[in-house]
């Protein structure tokens, strides 16, 4: 029996109805998009937590239950990410070689978080206050960009480096969100919470309790609050970068997303080091618009204007 590649018929987390890519094998249609570099897989932890748990199959290719809308979102998602930076940067999946890309849903009893485990995504279903954390495409873009800096800058995560880690994925998390031009905005995770409040807001980290300024910073021992609240500071410099204002003084003109993608992609992925400081991160984003744009480009003054608002020096 030879495997087919098929379309199947999906409703999201939010109702939304999408088409999903599908392998018929011996009878059974299994979440595997084989049009995208060496697959997207999407498994069932069926909350436990064993992982990757069982990939995801049915008998009729519809996939169209509420319990199927987390499976359906992690896919289809899994392959806009995908799409993103095969289309932006030529990269195929997050390794650059078509590393097969696997996701995990209903993974733990009221989970109320999303990870990357440097093999595999993976989402819990939340706690009834949320929905589904595959249910929101900058989660996905969030997570799958873990694995992109996982292959590139390495970044540690924890202190500086780890609040750097972070950032890139909201920041992408955010350009991935305006790439699929859905209600794309630069608040991460409302697509998560019933009254469409964000986690994290990239154009005012203040707004969620996370620091704008590097004055400002957490300098605390606890490491979560040092990579997802520090975070802010770089968020806040990405978001002056593309889209300009004046902060604390500090007067920057938005150059864009394209170009903005453009520099931090080429940041983290030819300049920063798995150690990399604030600091660092100022010199590497632009020495990359100094590549990209010339020395004395608009573009190199935005970036080292933002990061001077932030107080990054
Ligand atoms: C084991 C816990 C691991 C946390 C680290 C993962 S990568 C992470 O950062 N997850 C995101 C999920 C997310 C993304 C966007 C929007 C909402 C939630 C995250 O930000 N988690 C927060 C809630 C946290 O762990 O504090
Ligand atoms: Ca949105
Ligand atoms: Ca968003
Ligand atoms: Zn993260």
């Amino acid at each position: 029996m030879v495997d087919s590649n098929q379309i199947g018929f999906g409703i999201g987390v939010h109702g939304d109805k999408k088409q999903v890519n599908t392998v018929f094998s011996n009878s059974y249609y299994y979440l595997q998009d084989n049009t995208r570099g060496k697959g997207i897989y999407t498994y069932d932890a069926k909350n436990s937590n064993r992982l990757p748990g069982t990939l995801w199959r049915n008998a009729d290719n519809q996939f169209t239950a509420k319990y199927d809308g987390p499976a359906v979102d992690a896919h289809y998602y899994a392959g806009v990410v995908y799409d993103y930076y095969k289309n932006k940067f030529n990269r195929n999946s997050y390794d650059g070689a078509g590393a097969p890309i696997k996701s995990t849903v209903h993974y733990g009893k009221s989970y109320t978080n999303a990870f990357w485990n440097s093999y595999q995504m993976v989402y819990g279903d939340g706690d009834g206050s949320t929905y589904p954390f595959s249910g929101a495409l900058d989660v996905v873009g969030h997570e799958l960009t873990h694995a992109v800096t996982e292959k590139t800058a390495n970044l540690i995560y924890e202190n500086e480096s780890g609040a750097l880690n972070e950032a890139m994925s909201d920041i992408f998390g955010t350009l991935i969100e305006y790439y699929n031009n859905q209600n794309p905005d630069w608040e991460i995770g409302e697509d998560l919470s019933f009254n469409r409040q964000g986690f994290r807001s990239l154009a005012d980290p203040t707004k969620y309790g996370d620091p704008d300024h590097y004055s400002k910073r957490y300098r605390g021992s606890n490491q979560n609050y040092l990579v997802h609240t520090n975070s802010g500071i770089i968020n806040k410099a990405a978001y002056l970068i593309s889209e300009g204002g004046t902060h604390y003084g500090v007067t920057v003109n938005g150059i864009g997303k394209e170009k903005l993608g453009n520099i931090f992609y080429r940041a983290l992925t030819q300049y920063l080091t798995e150690s990399a400081t604030f600091s660092q991160m100022r010199a590497a984003a632009l020495q990359a618009a100094t590549d990209l744009y010339g020395a004395a480009s608009a573009e190199v003054i935005s970036v080292g204007k933002a990061f001077d608002a932030v107080g990054v020096n």
